[in-house]
């Protein structure tokens, strides 16, 4: 992965980052900044779960990559004052992962299971009775000395997150009593979030400037933060003691960061589809393809995006350009496309 591909990835990639990211995580629910609904409705449901003194209900977390599930699977625990053990769908390879990770829980406790769509098919059986009963029956032994173990479980709460929710089984989605859809942040969203980030760095940051770079985030906390970090580099190479909007202009052209937040991925992907499917429609898999991307990542970082902002649409025959992606990139909107 090259290294602008990782800037807007919208992806954590590196030990140094997870690092920063820690540094940076709010740990209440009225310091988690935007997502107001999704707050609203935790507030309630873990009071009233504290009041009966009783585990939470399973959360599910679903959206793009960078949003905030994490820390928000972390503000819940600490709000329930429980312990959170966090691993990933992928790190369960077997039944006697999961049953020890299940076994070091204490009543109430939260465990957060990241890209739970890619926990292998015979681990999320497991989880089913888990879930709902908190139980695991295993099987222990081998051969003629296999033997069925019944293995109760402390009362827990399942906060699983996901970048593709159409992924998961039905079985599995049942059985989360708290669905949540992370949307993409509003830029005045963002600006608090830059703000608040800078003030933990210590860096100085202007008004238009937080506006500017919260512009140029893609709704991504994620992307604003790490946005922030290179900016604040060159205010300081170039001896401001402050972050102003000329210097982020500056910076993130260099970067080659446009004023939608488009990448050249995203640009290139746009201009495929102008220039070789006059606008679509046209497969995932094909533009994916064109451009030299899996259709994965195109699926997860890029779309997601593009739809929120009107630059594409979805079709029952494929991906089209939107006139809006048109006038973005300067080029002449077709006829037909303009009249419809
Ligand atoms: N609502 C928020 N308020 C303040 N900071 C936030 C908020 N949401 C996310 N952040 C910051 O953005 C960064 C990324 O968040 P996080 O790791 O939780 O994302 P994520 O959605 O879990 O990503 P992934 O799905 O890739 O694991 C963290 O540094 C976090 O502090």
């Amino acid at each position: 992965m090259d290294d602008d591909q990782h800037l807007l990835s919208g992806e954590n990639v590196d030990g140094q980052e997870r690092a920063i990211e820690t540094s940076l995580r709010p740990q209440h629910l009225n310091e988690y900044i935007g997502q107001t609904n999704i707050k609203h409705e935790l507030t309630v449901y873990i009071q009233a779960a504290k009041a009966r003194s009783e585990s939470l209900d399973h959360v599910l977390l679903y959206g793009p990559p960078g949003l905030g599930k994490t820390t928000l699977a972390m503000v819940i625990a600490n709000e329930m004052q429980v312990n959170i053990r966090t691993t990933s769908g992928p790190a369960i390879e077997k039944p006697g992962d999961l049953v020890a990770l299940l076994n070091e829980l204490e009543p109430g406790d939260v465990l957060f299971i990241d890209e739970i769509h890619r926990l292998p098919k015979i681990v999320e059986e497991m989880l089913y009775s888990a879930m709902e009963d908190f139980f695991v029956d295993i099987v222990v032994g081998q051969g003629p000395t296999a033997h069925p173990v019944h293995f109760p479980l402390p009362p827990f709460t399942l906060i699983g997150a996901t970048t593709r929710a159409g992924l998961l089984s039905a079985p599995l989605r049942d059985r989360f009593g708290i669905v949540e859809h992370m949307d993409y942040y509003k830029v005045d969203e963002l600006e608090q979030i830059v703000f608040r980030t800078a003030s933990i760095f210590q860096t100085r940051i202007e008004e238009a400037g937080a506006h500017e770079l919260a512009l140029r985030s893609r709704g991504t906390p994620r992307i604003a933060n790490r946005l922030l970090k290179r900016v604040r580099d060159f205010a300081q190479v170039d001896g401001r003691d402050s972050i102003d909007q000329a210097v982020v202009v500056s910076a993130l052209n260099l970067l080659r960061v446009d004023n939608q937040g488009l990448d050249e991925i995203d640009i290139k992907l746009l201009k495929t589809m102008i220039k070789f499917y006059r606008g679509g429609p046209v497969g995932l898999n094909t533009l994916a393809a064109n451009i030299g991307e899996e259709a994965e990542t195109v699926a997860e970082m890029y779309e997601p995006y593009l739809l929120q902002i009107g630059f594409i649409n979805r079709t029952p025959r494929g991906r089209v350009v939107t006139p809006a992606a048109y006038q973005h990139l300067g080029i002449e909107v077709p006829k037909e496309k303009g009249e419809k």
